[in-house]
């Protein structure tokens, strides 16, 4: 991670230490691209000073992977979820119109109330039925008022070798455990992050605007852990059950599968979820 400023990098990563922002830093670092990333103490996107200071003009891509990501969280501070989520990402497509660089973003299926039973395509209107929903549509909002240019891509069930996921949640919870329920009235899309860095770099090349990136074809959550047990050799009991039978704070979409053909058009098929995670699995020891 640097903070050279006299360096002038082609991207600059926002948010780097999470999950994707990892993937995006490797992915970058294995085609020798010129970069800077940084971290929250580096750049908080809630400082007004500090997204001007630290993305100088000369940049192209402003690649943001910071985010308020607790879902249950997010419905006890829903304040501060949007300061992050809403706020602090109008202040990156500002400044990114200001200098002419392109913001790629990350939005989320839980825009959308889940209430729908074919895949939402892009420009499908958004109805988010949680805080953080609310708060990642607000950052949406803020990049379409801007002008700036954009690819907002949404995304889904995200996972990697590292940080906090279902995934690695999931191996764990079935080589410990002997018997687990998990919810089967809730379906989307996994995505690997490491697969979602790789388009989201090829959609450089594609137009302005809102995409669909997610891993090929479609699970539940139930389904999802039934495989990562299957790949990872665990024998668990993995039943199903409702939303109702284990309860959170936030509400989840039942139906959050996500049209991909706009980006598919664009950037080939997406790789199905299971090839996906396989791929992952293979990098976890
Ligand atoms: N995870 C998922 O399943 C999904 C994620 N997405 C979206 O994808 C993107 C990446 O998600 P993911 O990698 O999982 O997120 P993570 O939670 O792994 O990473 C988010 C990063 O943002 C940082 N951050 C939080 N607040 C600020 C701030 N004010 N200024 C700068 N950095 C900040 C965090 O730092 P710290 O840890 O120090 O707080 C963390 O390093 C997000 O936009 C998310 O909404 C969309 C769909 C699914
Ligand atoms: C741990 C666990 C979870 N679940 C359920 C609860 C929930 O409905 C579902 C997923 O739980 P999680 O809390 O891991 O996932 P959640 O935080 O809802 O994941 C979401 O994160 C945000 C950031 C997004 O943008 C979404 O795309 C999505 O990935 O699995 C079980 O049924 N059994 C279990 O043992």
């Amino acid at each position: 991670m640097s903070d050279d400023h006299a360096f002038i990098p082609v991207y600059v990563i926002v948010g780097a230490n999470g999950m994707l922002g990892r993937a995006w830093r490797e992915l970058l670092e294995a085609e020798q691209r010129d970069y800077l990333a940084f971290d929250r103490v580096q750049l908080d996107i809630t400082d007004p000073d500090a997204v001007a200071a630290k993305i100088p003009e000369g940049v192209r891509y402003v690649v943001n992977c910071a985010a308020y990501t607790n879902v249950d969280g997010c419905e006890e501070h829903e304040d501060e979820a949007t300061r992050i989520n809403g706020e602090g990402v109008g202040r990156l497509a500002e400044r990114c119109a200001a200098i002419g660089a392109t913001l790629v973003h990350y939005s989320t299926d839980y825009v959308f109330a889940g209430d729908a039973d074919s895949p939402y395509p892009t420009d499908a209107p958004i109805a988010p039925v949680s805080a953080y929903g609310r708060s990642k549509a607000a950052g949406e909002k803020a990049i379409a008022d801007s002008g700036c240019s954009h690819r907002t891509i949404r995304t889904s069930w995200l996972y990697a070798p590292w940080g906090n996921n279902f995934v690695r949640t999931m191996l764990r919870l079935t080589d410990e455990k002997d018997t687990l329920s998990v919810v089967n009235d809730q379906r989307g899309r996994p995505t690997s992050s490491q697969h979602l860095a790789a388009v989201s770099k090829t959609l450089l090349a594609a137009n302005d605007g809102v995409y669909h990136v997610t891993d090929g074809g479609e699970c539940t959550w139930f389904e999802f852990t039934q495989e990562i047990a299957r790949q990872a050799g665990h024998d668990c009991d993995i039943q199903p059950c409702t939303t109702d039978q284990f309860p959170r704070p936030a509400k989840r979409p039942a139906y959050s599968v996500m049209d991909l053909s706009r980006t598919e058009a664009a950037a080939g098929k997406m790789t199905d979820w299971k090839t996906n995670l396989a791929q992952v699995l293979s990098q976890i020891d």
